[in-house]
């Protein structure tokens, strides 16, 4: 009985804490606080001390631990997996939560230059609890001469049963202590919510593949006038694609593709820069998790490139379909292929891999063939954020962004 009051005590406290100081974490931080977006010189907002930073790990409640999860080992892949299939990011009415597979994590966290004390766990008897990641990457920023090596933060993950634990703020501030350390001092990272301060805000766009399945699980709503039949019919596809030397992209490739990535990414205000050996980790096709496609016209000269990853959603509840299987728009150069054309051959390659819907933000040049490819604008908002830098202008328009975070 007593420790049911005192839950309920914890409770209403943490409520009263939310509605004072909502951001009471990130005021701590060195973010841009609004009236500050105008004083702030462009650059870092505070000087990196290396000598200040902390040598051992942040302190954590008893019985939990750190741990460094090794996601070339298939257990400790296996414990990231089930934590992020059953307790990461969902939709607002809770009806899809992601479900990144195995393959997949190893690909988005196991870079070249990857550092093993950037994948951090969270254990309480030896069960994943809380996880937070890093990797290794070089920002240019807006017309800076200088590229920053910085990590780009993903998969913050806390358990639904110990949230409320203040868990989330030790395990961003614990990644933040191993970076420092390693003498870097800015991060990048996007997230659905809005926390001081976002640089961009961007939104998604559908385009359905597989009209039927995405009203089945609720994903679009038929409105009074409209069947299934007719939405099959509005969505259809050709069987092919229609580019010429549109085919899978092979090793031999790689140098061609880090030239056109490269050259195509300058014309953005933030964006990596790609080494070949890049380019062969995050561009060579692996099965259900990367799809790279070129095009090759005559003498093997290769001109345009596709590419889109793999990310399904578990469906929460529903009597017909377990998983909604969604492709997300990655990087696209088109130097003598339409935009348009290469992005409809998109559609058509990821429909024929059995995917039900394409997914791509309002980034890079993606405005110019959301319209016309019928996307339509999605509930969903991702706001991209950079952390310990000024920018010169405060907020960057979404077609200035030339990254994708997976
Ligand atoms: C670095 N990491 C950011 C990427 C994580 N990504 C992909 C993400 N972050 C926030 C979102 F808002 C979002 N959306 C895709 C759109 C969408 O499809 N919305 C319906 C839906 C289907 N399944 C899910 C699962 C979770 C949330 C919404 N879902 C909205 N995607």
């Amino acid at each position: 009985q007593l420790n049911v009051v005192q839950k309920q005590t914890q409770y209403n406290q943490q409520l009263l804490d939310k509605l004072n100081k909502p951001h009471q974490f990130w005021e701590t931080q060195p973010m841009p606080n609004i009236n500050e977006l105008e004083s702030l010189k462009p650059g870092p907002i505070q000087e990196g001390i290396l000598a200040d930073v902390r040598k051992d790990p942040y302190n954590l409640i008893s019985k939990f631990e750190w741990c460094n999860v090794d996601l070339r080992n298939d257990e400790q892949a296996q414990q990231v997996y089930t934590l992020l299939k059953e307790n990461y990011v969902e939709d607002d009415d809770n009806m899809f939560r992601f479900d990144y597979s195995i393959e997949f994590l190893r690909w988005a966290l196991l870079p070249p230059g990857q550092h093993p004390d950037w994948i951090v766990g969270v254990k309480v008897n030896q069960k994943l609890v809380g996880f937070i990641t890093g990797i290794p990457v070089t920002l240019h920023i807006e017309n800076q001469q200088t590229k920053v090596k910085m990590t780009e933060i993903n998969f913050l993950c806390v358990h639904k049963k110990i949230r409320a634990n203040r868990l989330a703020p030790v395990l961003i501030k614990e990644i933040t202590r191993r970076v420092h350390i390693k003498n870097m001092w800015q991060a990048v990272y996007t997230a659905g919510i809005v926390v001081p301060t976002p640089i961009s805000q961007t939104r998604y766009y559908h385009r359905s593949l597989n009209a039927k399945k995405l009203i089945e699980v609720g994903f679009s709503s038929l409105s009074a006038r409209q069947t299934i039949a007719r939405q099959q019919k509005l969505y259809k596809l050709p069987e092919e694609p229609k580019t010429q030397g549109l085919r899978p992209m092979k090793k031999k490739d790689v140098a061609q593709v880090t030239k056109l990535l490269n050259e195509y990414l300058k014309q953005f205000k933030l964006y990596f820069k790609y080494t070949e050996d890049e380019v062969k980790h995050w561009f060579l096709p692996r099965k259900d998790v990367i799809s790279t496609y070129v095009v090759e016209k005559e003498q093997g000269v290769v001109t345009d490139f596709l590419s889109f990853y793999n990310l399904p959603s578990q469906v929460i509840k529903n009597p017909k379909h377990t998983h909604l299987r969604a492709a997300y728009s990655y990087y696209n150069v088109a130097t003598q292929t339409p935009i348009v054309q290469l992005m409809y051959d998109a559609l058509i390659l990821a429909k024929n891999e059995g995917y039900d819907v394409f997914n791509a933000l309002d980034i890079m040049e993606n405005e110019k063939f959301l319209k016309e490819l019928m996307f339509c604008p999605g509930d969903g908002q991702l706001n991209y954020y950079l952390y310990n830098w000024k920018l010169e202008s405060n907020m960057l328009k979404p077609e200035e962004i030339g990254i994708v975070l997976v």
